[in-house]
């Protein structure tokens, strides 16, 4: 797919909510996603019950959005296999989709083009949502980790026009992760609080994609970290064996499924 083809994925975006004194919310999750692992999804769901218990917002949609190849993370796969893998992930979600317009671009976009993008066909083209009263503008909010906001207080990553406003105008739900002091990353974004959601993670979960890769270059196994549609991409695409591991799977006399650990299905085990 192109620029020229693309349209604007909305058919798991909500149109109508029924109670008219909340506001409706779309989550935007920008990242690389190479690859996309359990945790990523996990976010949205912890995201949604936090909007729901904790908040006036009601959740009616949410959207994946690859970083594009030009911004040349170590270990950032191809943006097609990002995106194809992504679409895998959330195949059978009800309201999540991936939103390939980010990674389209041959040039980097920084994130606050991207929530422009989603305010932009969300509430200009579609027009919001349809509410008992009318209709309404959904509030677009950047849906991530502790460890990407506090890249907020690192010198020259971020533009402190674009914190403004991001921060300003569409605000963050932001879940802790360990390794990062959540109170230090929010220390300088103070003027914002009111417009950043901290939500605590109840079942801790550090997968990351560093270690999916880290897996894969020691050919261990990466099943239940990553959705199984997404192991088998992987493998079937060859992707992460940059390191020159082992391939893992198809070879003739391996009888394990994609992903799985050579300690349980060796050719060979039965001894
Ligand atoms: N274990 C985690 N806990 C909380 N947030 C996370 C976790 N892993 C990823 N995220 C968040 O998911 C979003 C997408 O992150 P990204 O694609 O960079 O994943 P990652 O696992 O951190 O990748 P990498 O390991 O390649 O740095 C970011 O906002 C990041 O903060
Ligand atoms: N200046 C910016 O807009 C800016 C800076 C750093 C990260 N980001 C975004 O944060 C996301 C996650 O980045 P990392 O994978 O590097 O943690 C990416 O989508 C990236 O585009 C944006």
């Amino acid at each position: 797919m192109s620029l020229d083809d693309y349209t604007f994925p909305h058919s798991r975006l909500r149109r109508r909510i029924t109670t008219p004194d909340r506001t409706p919310l779309v989550l935007i999750a920008c990242g690389s996603f190479s690859p996309i692992t359990f945790l990523h999804l996990r976010m949205f769901e912890m995201a949604a019950d936090y909007a729901r218990f904790n908040t006036e917002f009601e959740v009616v949609g949410a959207y994946l959005s690859c970083v594009g190849d030009a911004y040349k993370k170590t270990g950032l796969v191809k943006a097609e296999h990002r995106i194809n893998m992504c679409s895998l992930a959330v195949a059978q979600s009800s309201w999540i989709s991936v939103d390939p317009w980010e990674a389209l671009h041959e040039e980097y976009l920084e994130t606050a083009k991207v929530l422009d993008h989603f305010h932009h066909e969300i509430n200009e083209v579609l027009g919001g949502v349809e509410t008992p009263e009318g209709r309404k503008q959904c509030r677009i909010a950047l849906l991530a980790g502790a460890d990407l906001i506090q890249t907020m207080s690192t010198p020259g990553v971020w533009a402190d026009k674009d914190i403004e406003y991001i921060l300003r105008n569409f605000g963050a739900f932001i879940v802790e992760r360990s390794g990062t002091d959540i109170d230090e990353a929010l220390s300088t974004l103070q003027t914002y609080k009111s417009n950043i959601f901290v939500i605590q993670q109840l079942v801790q979960n550090d997968i990351s994609s560093t270690k999916i890769r880290l897996f894969r270059r020691r050919d261990m196994s990466i099943r239940y970290l990553v959705p199984e549609p997404v192991v088998n991409y992987i493998e079937e695409h060859d992707l992460y064996e940059e390191d020159g591991a082992a391939s893992t799977g198809s070879g003739s006399g391996d009888k394990r499924k994609p992903g799985e650990s050579k300690g349980v299905a060796g050719p060979s085990s039965a001894g």
